[in-house]
């Protein structure tokens, strides 16, 4: 699918700083907006509903999924996540920069329909600084934890399928990282686009 914006794919497991790290890139970079997804897990701690998720029942993200509403959806440390369609399309439609936050499996299903979608994974620095990040985050029951912690190996044998690894050990490192990344593509787009309507015109091509 060809779209004027740009359309970025933040993956990670739980505790390596995404959220973080895609809020520190928003607060520098204004023309990022970011996607909120639907989840059938329930709010934690501050979260409000519209902000960081739209927190359904299983019964309304059912309904989601046969109105066809996801571009995708999945099972991730035993709740369900989806990203609208209404979000992502009508925004990239309309030259917007989006940044999604969302699992591997979302992220690999994001790139077979949007071709030009960049995906970045983001490491953290090893095992112990991932659990203890969960840990002090204190948002999590020990049983959350370590079935995320689990999951977390399954994740990151995904890291290779991404356009992008970031090691997420340093936070201002990581987070120019993750504006370098953004930038260069932003360039690489516009100049792609330039020598596209350079050709078209070139060659009279209305
Ligand atoms: N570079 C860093 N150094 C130390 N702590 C960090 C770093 N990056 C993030 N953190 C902290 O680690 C914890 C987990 O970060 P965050 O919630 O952003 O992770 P996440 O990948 O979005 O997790 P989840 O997928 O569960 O939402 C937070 O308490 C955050 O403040
Ligand atoms: N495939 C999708 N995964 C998503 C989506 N929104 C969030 N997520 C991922 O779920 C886990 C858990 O998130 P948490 O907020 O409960 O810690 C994390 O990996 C998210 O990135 C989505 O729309 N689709």
């Amino acid at each position: 699918m060809d779209y004027p914006g740009n359309l970025f794919v933040v993956a990670a497991p739980s505790g390596a700083g995404k959220s973080s790290l895609v809020k520190a890139l928003m607060e520098l970079d204004s023309a990022i907006q970011p996607a909120v997804s639907h989840t059938t897990r329930p709010p934690r701690g501050q979260e409000k509903h519209g902000r960081e998720y739209f927190f359904l029942s299983p019964e309304e993200f059912d309904s989601m999924v046969r109105r066809d509403s996801f571009l995708e959806w999945a099972h991730v440390h035993g709740h369900r996540y989806g990203t609208s369609r209404h979000t992502i399309e009508e925004r990239v439609a309309h030259g917007a920069d989006v940044i999604l936050e969302i699992d591997f499996q979302g992220a690999i299903n994001i790139k077979r329909i949007f071709a030009n979608a960049v995906l970045i994974f983001i490491l953290p620095p090893s095992w112990e600084e991932l659990r203890s990040r969960l840990q002090r985050r204190g948002e999590d029951s020990a049983e959350v934890i370590e079935l995320r912690l689990q999951n977390a190996a399954i994740e990151m044998a995904q890291a290779q399928k991404f356009d992008f690894v970031i090691i997420n050990e340093l936070f201002e490192r990581a987070v120019f990282d993750l504006k370098t990344i953004v930038h260069a593509q932003r360039l690489k787009y516009s100049a792609q686009r330039r020598a596209r309507a350079d050709t078209f015109k070139a060659l009279h091509i209305p």
